[in-house]
């Protein structure tokens, strides 16, 4: 009696301490960026807990919104004065975790600062503010005849798909975020602003120094905070056409898409959803797609040459067999089949009412690619999990959604073993266990397996060099 008495003294006692210091914590915070940006609700906090993942949410001791660089550098360099850490956060849209704050701190959400601030139509490049959404900028510049191609499923954040490396259904015509960064501002861990690719370098290309844009470009929070992103743009396509192509079998759709790539098509969407998944997307989207392995396509060109493109991939996916290949012309029905595609993560959740998605993100060479999906479903039968399967398949990154139960310890250990061995697999045949996700918290454990004893000290060095105190996202990627 006594023990369970004295353990609620420690425990009140404990919570009292870091309520103090919490709210010490947020009356400094207000003086350095003023009241309107600080908040320490537990609704707030709860919102900055977690991203769109099953992975747990730990939440902050505040959440700050900084209206400016400057206001980045100053709070970063008052939390590196105490020690506390800080959480970078876009939208809150990833999926390995990595926005949670195990150890609290401060979430630096950076959605107000929301500005473009630049645009070069004719270099085909602008500049951002971090907290501007993909969808923003595609709208700021629509009449400029550019896009922005780069596509996660959500309305994420440039800061935020710079710090993931993010990609998406076009990456296979237009690259990743890593090959359209052209240049970085970034806050470190002292407070300093530096630029990554000179202090006003918009250019092509350079040999100049090493390379710290692909340095922060994937660094998930722990590197520095992004600022500000120079990006490369694209032409908006003349002509557009989208296609949809179900196949009797897996293998078909897979080997068609090997197929297409390898013939050095320069598709700009090749996207491979199994069964599972158009059920899902048909009940969710309201689609009335054939229940079968399904490839949707899409092509960019002039008007005179997307028909041609089309037509090759047309017979290609006949000679594995699809069972019809249906042209998509009409805007509407495109936006439509797109929309379903993005909302695919959503879609299999449905599935089963109440349960969390956990996606994995592995990515191979292309020739691999056959093997692996094969592998994927086996292993599901395997361990009864239900996962509808999708992916970007020609970058050779596809995903299976294992539908899991949070609150259910033995579900979750059952996902773990699945990731796993599926994320070995990849590294078998030479792939990588995260093609677009990020580590997070998620795939920690597998780095080791990937990177080496050795490469894994390479960064942990650069850690150490960059963030001596390990303020920035502690917990995440190493
Ligand atoms: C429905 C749906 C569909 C998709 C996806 C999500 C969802 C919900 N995603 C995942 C997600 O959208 C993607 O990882 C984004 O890049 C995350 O951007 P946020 O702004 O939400 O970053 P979020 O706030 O979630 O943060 C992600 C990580 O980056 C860090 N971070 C955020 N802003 C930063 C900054 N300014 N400076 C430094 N660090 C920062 C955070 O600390 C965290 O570690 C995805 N992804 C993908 O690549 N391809 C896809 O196809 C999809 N599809
Ligand atoms: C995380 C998920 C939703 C994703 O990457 C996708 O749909 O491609
Ligand atoms: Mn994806």
């Amino acid at each position: 009696m006594n023990i369970i008495k004295s353990t609620k003294v420690l425990f009140l006692y404990k919570f009292m301490q870091r309520y103090a210091s919490s709210q010490a914590l947020a009356t400094d915070l207000k003086s350095i960026v003023g009241n309107d940006n600080v908040a320490t609700s537990t609704a707030v906090r709860e919102q900055h807990s977690h991203d769109e993942s099953y992975h747990p949410g730990h939440k902050p001791d505040v959440v700050v919104f900084a209206q400016s660089t400057d206001h980045v550098s100053k709070i970063v360099k008052y939390c590196a004065s105490k020690r506390v850490p800080v959480i970078p956060f876009g939208t809150g849209t990833g999926v390995e975790g990595g926005v949670t704050a195990p150890q609290g701190g401060v979430c630096l959400d950076l959605s107000r600062m929301d500005k473009v601030l630049s645009i070069n139509a004719e270099d085909f490049d602008c500049t951002v503010q971090a907290g501007v959404t993909r969808n923003a900028l595609n709208t700021y510049i629509r009449d400029t005849g550019l896009q922005f191609p780069i596509d996660p499923g959500a309305n994420a954040s440039l800061g935020g798909m710079c710090a993931t490396s993010a990609s998406g259904t076009m990456a296979v015509r237009y690259g990743t975020m890593r090959e359209n960064v052209m240049n970085l501002e970034v806050v470190l861990a002292d407070g300093s602003i530096i630029k990554t690719a000179g202090l006003k370098g918009r250019s092509r290309k350079t040999s100049s120094g090493y390379n710290l844009t692909n340095l922060f470009v994937g660094q998930e929070g722990t590197l520095g905070i992004i600022t500000e992103a120079t990006l490369k743009l694209h032409a908006i396509p003349e002509a557009v056409l989208a296609a949809v192509a179900p196949f009797k079998d897996l293998q078909g759709a897979v080997n068609a898409t090997v197929a297409i790539m390898q013939s050095g098509l320069p598709v700009a969407r090749i996207e491979f959803l199994d069964e599972n998944m158009v059920d899902a997307c048909n009940r969710f989207s309201k689609l009335n797609l054939d229940i079968a392995p399904t490839l949707f396509l899409e092509f960019h060109g002039s008007n005179s040459n997307i028909e041609a493109q089309g037509q090759i991939a047309e017979e290609t996916c006949k000679s594995y067999e699809c069972l019809q290949f249906a042209f998509a012309t009409d805007v509407d029905k495109r936006a439509e089949l797109w929309k379903a595609r993005h909302n695919a993560w959503y879609a299999a959740q449905a599935l089963k009412p109440g349960s969390k998605g956990y996606s994995t993100d592995v990515c191979v060479p292309i020739s691999a690619l056959s093997g692996i999906v094969t592998f994927a479903k086996d292993e599901l039968k395997r361990l009864n999990l239900l996962g509808p399967i999708v992916g970007h398949v020609g970058d050779g990154n596809f995903h299976v959604f294992v539908i899991v139960d949070p609150t259910n310890p033995k579900e979750i250990e059952l996902v773990h073993q699945y990731s796993m061995a599926l994320a070995k697999e990849a590294l078998r045949v030479s792939g990588t266990v995260t093609g677009e996700h990020g580590i997070g918290v998620g795939k920690k454990k597998l780095l080791i397996d990937e990177f080496g004893a050795a490469g894994i000290n390479t960064m942990k060095a650069i850690k150490q060099a960059l963030d001596p105190m390990n303020i920035l996202n502690p917990g995440k990627v190493l």
